[in-house]
């Protein structure tokens, strides 16, 4: 593996994965990982399927916790502090840690209580209309609704029900956004515009991305983490990190002969 752990330079990294294995029940399935996230950046993980990326970004916000039969080891810390700690709430690190799903699944309420919903039940004491406009405003969404607040968030198409989605995650004003395959059900100019959008919230938040889309790891990653999957002795596939590094050296200069023939497409 390259780069046992990709510091960037000069930036702050928030979210340090230290020899982290992910087991489902007996299955390995991600083996000693070594990553740093750094702080207003965007960061993708790439690789082919079951190579462990969606598991590794739900490690991020303790979503896997869900899973009875997930266990972890290694250490993930947030801010120099263990995720995983027993004096650690995971109800405060998804707020903290906020997550954009595949599909769009806004809830079946209004457009204004898609955000407010949210904030009210975490105790948000501010301006609820100025809140709800600032989050559509971040997620590029106000001004195609903004006349309609009142109608369901189902009623909207599926580019700006994702994009209302984003809207309700930095509505908690979380410090990460984690995204996993946030464009796969778009089409490709709402696709364009929540890349367009990533750009902006990285001005704001830290955010790791999963794509499937090699191009779009291009087009808005600044760090890109290439996964891989090894077949095992019992006939398991098990995950690992082949290399990680800034996008351009990923793309243009990989060091590993896998993570060429990947991004070339010649494998995956
Ligand atoms: N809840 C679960 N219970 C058991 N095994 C799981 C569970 N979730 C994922 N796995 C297994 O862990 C491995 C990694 O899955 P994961 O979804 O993280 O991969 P991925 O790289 O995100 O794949 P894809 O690109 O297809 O979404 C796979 O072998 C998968 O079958």
């Amino acid at each position: 593996m390259v780069n046992d752990t990709v510091t960037a330079n000069q930036t702050e990294t928030v979210l340090r994965a230290e020899n982290v294995s992910v087991y489902y029940g007996d299955f390995l399935a991600l083996k000693g990982i070594y990553i740093d996230i750094p702080k207003n950046n965007v960061t993708a993980f790439i690789g082919p399927s079951g190579c462990g990326k969606s598991t590794l970004l739900r490690c991020y916000n303790r979503l896997n916790d869900l899973i009875p039969i997930f266990r972890l080891e290694g250490l993930i810390s947030y801010h120099d502090c263990n995720l995983y700690g027993k004096e650690i709430d995971p109800v405060q690190v998804r707020r903290r840690i906020g997550m954009v799903f595949q599909r769009p699944n806004p809830f079946p309420k209004t457009i204004y209580d898609n955000i407010a919903f949210g904030a009210k039940i975490n105790g948000y004491k501010g301006d609820m209309d100025e809140l709800v406009e600032r989050s559509l405003r971040q997620a590029a969404l106000w001004d195609e609704v903004k006349d309609k607040l009142q109608q369901s968030g189902l009623a909207i198409s599926g580019g700006q029900q994702q994009r209302l989605c984003i809207a309700r995650a930095v509505a908690l004003q979380p410090d990460v956004v984690l995204m996993d395959e946030p464009c796969s059900a778009l089409d490709p100019i709402s696709t364009l515009k929540v890349e367009e959008l990533i750009h902006e919230l990285k001005k704001q938040y830290t955010i790791v991305i999963v794509t499937h889309n090699m191009q779009q790891a291009s087009r808005v990653a600044d760090y890109t983490a290439f996964f891989n999957v090894i077949p095992t002795d019992e006939g398991n596939r098990q995950g690992y990190l082949v290399e990680y590094n800034r996008t351009e050296n990923i793309f243009q200069n990989p060091q590993e002969k896998a993570t060429m023939e990947y991004v070339s497409g010649r494998f995956g």
